[in-house]
């Protein structure tokens, strides 16, 4: 559970983060800072091309910082781990030729000295039921709606049991109601489980919805501009007027930088 005084599960420390292409050297984000505390649901929030998705990758390990630190746990990201489990965007990060269940079945059984094949099936039986998708279990990905196939995306992650849920703009290639939705559904996930999500957008109103803290990105190369409660100090939901202030807060703060930088959000 969250507590103010355990240290951090997740500390990104001075990450600079940059990729070297045939023409450029192009500096993603510049010395960022910020710490997720175990349970908290944590959004990165910035224009596009200010470096979100790189640093989903980067706590992910998929790529080092040129300078800089991520430690998990205390321990120091290197590589990517099952402690750190991705839901991506995109529809088709399912495995087209396994059904439901065998999609979240599949990643369970890779892991070395793991479940035994009636854990693992009682494992994903469980998130198959948690997602709402028991009635789906044996159909195959291209009979989902984009819903669904995210529902089952999420449940794969989460039957892996990771230190942290990394999103990197999951919802939004959905419909607006499903969207909304979605993230309401998340939301009651992690009121039953409390696992510790990484969650990337560019939409000031989704971050407000998911997430209980919002790191405030500037443009590219993104560096942090604020970082903000979107909860009450009780941890409850802001009110309607509260709410609207916050989105009115970052909104100044994005737009004056989109302004300043020349850039666009
Ligand atoms: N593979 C790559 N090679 C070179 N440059 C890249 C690569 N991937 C991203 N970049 C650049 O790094 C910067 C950060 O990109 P990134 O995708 O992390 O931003 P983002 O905030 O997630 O944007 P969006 O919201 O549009 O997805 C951008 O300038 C982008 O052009």
């Amino acid at each position: 559970m969250t507590t103010d005084t355990a240290p951090p599960l997740l500390r990104v420390e001075g990450v600079t983060l940059q990729y070297q292409t045939t023409a450029e050297l192009v500096t993603a984000t510049w010395r960022v800072d910020f710490e997720a505390r175990r349970g908290e649901r944590l959004v990165l929030l910035g224009p596009s091309g200010c470096g979100k998705s790189t640093l989903l990758k980067c706590v992910g390990g998929f790529i080092a910082p040129v300078e800089g630190r991520v430690t998990l746990a205390g321990r120091e990201v290197t590589a990517p781990g099952p402690d750190r489990m991705v839901v991506f965007q995109e529809f088709d990060q399912l495995l087209p030729w396994k059904t439901v269940r065998q999609n979240i079945e599949f990643p369970l059984r890779q892991v070395k000295n793991g479940l035994s094949a009636s854990a693992v099936h009682d494992r994903a039986q469980r998130l198959i039921d948690k997602v709402g998708l028991s009635h789906f279990a044996d159909h195959f990905p291209h009979h989902l709606s984009g819903g669904m196939k995210q529902r089952v995306a999420i449940a794969r992650a989460m039957a892996m049991e990771p230190e942290i849920l990394l999103m990197d703009e999951p919802f939004a290639s959905l419909d607006a109601l499903t969207r909304r939705r979605m993230q309401d559904e998340l939301l009651a996930l992690w009121a039953d489980t409390r696992f510790t999500m990484l969650f990337v957008t560019h939409s000031i109103e989704e971050a407000i919805i998911v997430g209980s803290r919002i790191v405030v990105l500037s443009p590219h190369p993104g560096r942090v501009r604020a970082v903000l409660d979107a909860r009450t100090a009780a941890g409850e939901i802001l009110g309607e007027a509260a709410a609207r202030a916050l989105n009115e807060e970052i909104s100044t703060m994005l737009f004056s930088q989109r302004f300043e930088n020349g850039g666009g959000i």
